[in-house]
């Protein structure tokens, strides 16, 4: 069947036919220009208070690969930062080109990075995911360049576990994981009202992009092109460029954490 994903016939430029919300007022990502973002004093620091016991998974879900996280409790949590409230981490995940000059789903200054790191919370005011998903301050995503560098020992548990879940629908444990780890020295951020910039592109998103990137190597990278889309048995078909391009901002205000 034809459902949505980042090829020819069902890329990012015809999920507006089955999700008409893609040409909503805010969508994400968007291009970040730093001289037109504004400091904004009431922004407080970001607060991540995460629980590595809480990790439970990794899984190929056909469009990226993700790491769950158990959410019945607020042991792992973002707080502070442009959001009020507590919102729960539920999993992470990245989006990557098929070659290190593109992947990333914000650019700044139209410059795209070859990786963007995800993680994913949830305002615990509602009672899940789904729910909190379909409100305008359900979610809080945490965005982090990675940059082509010195390869970065922080990602070689994730990517290690790649072997295992290399088609569609495969999962595997995965425990004992901080993500406070993936994060770069400075919390300094961006902030914008935005979406999920996969279907169903739901405008529940406070977006905040990290402006310090971590590092990733070359290498690593061809570890990430070595997932599929596909799944076992079926047409191999490598999981690259799965990101959406930059949307138009429609009079949003991009806020700085600094100066
Ligand atoms: N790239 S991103 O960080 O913007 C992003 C984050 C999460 C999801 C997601 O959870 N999709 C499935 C999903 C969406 C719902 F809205 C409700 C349930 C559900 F499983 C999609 C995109
Ligand atoms: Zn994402």
């Amino acid at each position: 069947s034809h459902g949505w994903g980042y090829g020819t016939t069902n890329g990012p430029e015809t999920w507006v036919e089955e999700f008409p919300i893609a040409d909503g007022l805010r969508q994400s990502p968007i291009n970040i220009v730093p001289k037109e973002a504004k400091f904004d004093l009431s922004l407080k620091h970001l607060k991540l208070r995460y629980d590595s016991s809480n990790a439970k998974g990794i899984l190929n879900n056909g469009h990226s690969f993700q790491v769950d996280f158990v959410d019945d409790s607020d042991t792992s949590i973002l707080t502070g930062g442009p959001v009020s409230g507590k919102y729960r981490l539920k999993q992470f995940h990245f989006h990557w080109g098929s070659s290190d000059d593109k992947g990333s789903e914000h650019t700044v200054n139209g410059v795209k990075y070859p990786c963007e790191l995800h993680l994913v919370h949830w305002n615990t005011k509602y009672p899940s995911f789904g729910e909190a998903a379909s409100q305008p301050d359900g979610l809080a995503v945490v965005g982090v360049f990675l940059k082509i560098g010195a390869a970065n020992p922080r990602l070689q548990k994730v990517l290690d576990a790649l072997d295992a879940i290399k088609t569609k629908g495969k999962q595997t444990t995965f425990t004992n994981f901080d993500p406070k780890t993936l994060l770069p020295g400075s919390l300094d951020y961006w902030t914008y009202e935005g979406s999920l910039t996969t279907p169903p592109l739901l405008e529940s998103v406070t977006w905040i992009v990290l402006k310090e990137p971590i590092s990733v190597s070359s290498t690593q990278m061809t570890k990430f092109r070595g997932l599929h889309f596909s799944g076992e048995g079926e047409n191999p078909c490598s999981m690259v460029d799965n990101y959406r391009p930059p949307q138009p901002l429609k009079g949003r205000q991009v806020r700085a954490s600094f100066k």
